[in-house]
Parts: C-alpha cells; sequence; structure tokens
C-alpha cells in the first residue's frame, strides 16, 4: 500500500495557503451575474478583483478531501454586494463544510426548486452546506472576508443553472442596511 503524505499548513493572514493553486475572478469574469447592467458596465472600467481562492485539490476520488480559503473583496455592483458565482456540486450529493475566517458576510444556500436560506457569517461561524443545495458567499463589509471550505474530492463544480438562473433572492444595501430582496430575474 502507498499512503499519501499528511500535509499540515498555516493559513496567512491575509487568507492565503503557500503552495496552494491560485485562481482569481475579475468582474470581466462574472458577466450576467449582476442584476445591475450599466453598474456592471461602469465598474467593468476598472475590472477589480471581486475574489481570489487558494485551493489544495486531491484526484477526484471517493473519500478524499481538498480544502480551500476564498477571499472576498468587499465592493458593490449598483445595490448588489460582491459575491462568489455560486454552484451546486457536479456530484450534487456532496456536502460542505466553510468556516469564516475574516470579514463579514454570510452564504445564499438554494435548492434545485428554487427554495432558499440566508445563513450570516462571522469569524468562527461554521456552515454546514448539506448535499444538493447551490452556495454563494456574499461579502456584506468593508474589508476582505476570507473563509475556509472543505469539500470531497469527487465533488466538482456545475455553474452552468446559476450562471443562467442566478438566485432566487438577491443580497443589496439599501438604506445603509443588508436586505434580501426577490431576484426580478429569476425564473422558476
Ligand atoms: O464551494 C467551494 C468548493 O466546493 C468553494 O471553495 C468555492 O469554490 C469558492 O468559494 C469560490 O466560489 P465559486 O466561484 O466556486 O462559486
Ligand atoms: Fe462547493
Amino acid at each position: 500500500m502507498e499512503y499519501k503524505k499528511p500535509l499540515g499548513v498555516k493559513i496567512e493572514e491575509n487568507g492565503v495557503i503557500p503552495g496552494a493553486k491560485k485562481l482569481v475572478r475579475r468582474l470581466s469574469d462574472m458577466k450576467g451575474y449582476f442584476l445591475d447592467e450599466e453598474a456592471y458596465e461602469e465598474l467593468l472600467k476598472e475590472d477589480p478583483v471581486v475574489y481570489e481562492v487558494y485551493a489544495v485539490e486531491q484526484e477526484e476520488k471517493d473519500g478524499d478531501l481538498n480544502f480551500a480559503t476564498t477571499v472576498l473583496y468587499p465592493g458593490k455592483v449598483g445595490k448588489e454586494f460582491f459575491f462568489t458565482k455560486g454552484h451546486f456540486h457536479a456530484r450534487a450529493d456532496r456536502a460542505e463544510i466553510y468556516y469564516g475566517i475574516k470579514g463579514k458576510g454570510g452564504m445564499l444556500l438554494q435548492t434545485p426548486e428554487g427554495e432558499v436560506e440566508w445563513i450570516p457569517m462571522e469569524p468562527g461561524t461554521v456552515v454546514y452546506v448539506p448535499p444538493y443545495w447551490a452556495h454563494r458567499t456574499v461579502n456584506t463589509g468593508d474589508e476582505p472576508f476570507i473563509f475556509l471550505a472543505i469539500y470531497p474530492a469527487d465533488a466538482g463544480h456545475d455553474y452552468g443553472s446559476i450562471k443562467e438562473k442566478g438566485f432566487a433572492k438577491l443580497v443589496i444595501e439599501e438604506d445603509g442596511e443588508v436586505k434580501l430582496v426577490d431576484n426580478p430575474r429569476w425564473k422558476e
């Protein structure tokens, strides 16, 4: 039997996992994701980084685990807070654990039928993402929102249906408050 080597890494203050694979998502990678298209085009002139992912991933095998930090920057497109694209797992029955490290935000979760849950997150919050729920994180604060995700190595990502339909709720700022409102573009 060949055993894999165990690994211990320290997550840096800024959310970076040393040696991890880095992925950068800029605003230009998220065309069609935000409601306010005019505000999107305007902000596109700067094309800010919306989030970075630092992932330590294994071969896609049953029983193994991946982990990744996400650094989700503060910002808004119109009234809508910056968020991650959001996805179902390609193997939809795979669950996941998130752990809040820094900053303030929350997770939007949605079933294939469009039932939505919002879970606020701060440092120390653990979120259990059950099988079959799509999930998207949102930064509702004014500093980077940093969290760790731990997920089965064979979970994969299925971005298609969220890209097309979005979430049934939007997370916006209105009158200085964080609000969840119906997404006018959501079609069941
Ligand atoms: O849920 C997971 C893995 O299953 C997270 O590591 C996200 O992949 C990351 O927060 C970026 O979000 P997406 O762009 O993948 O939606
Ligand atoms: Fe996931």
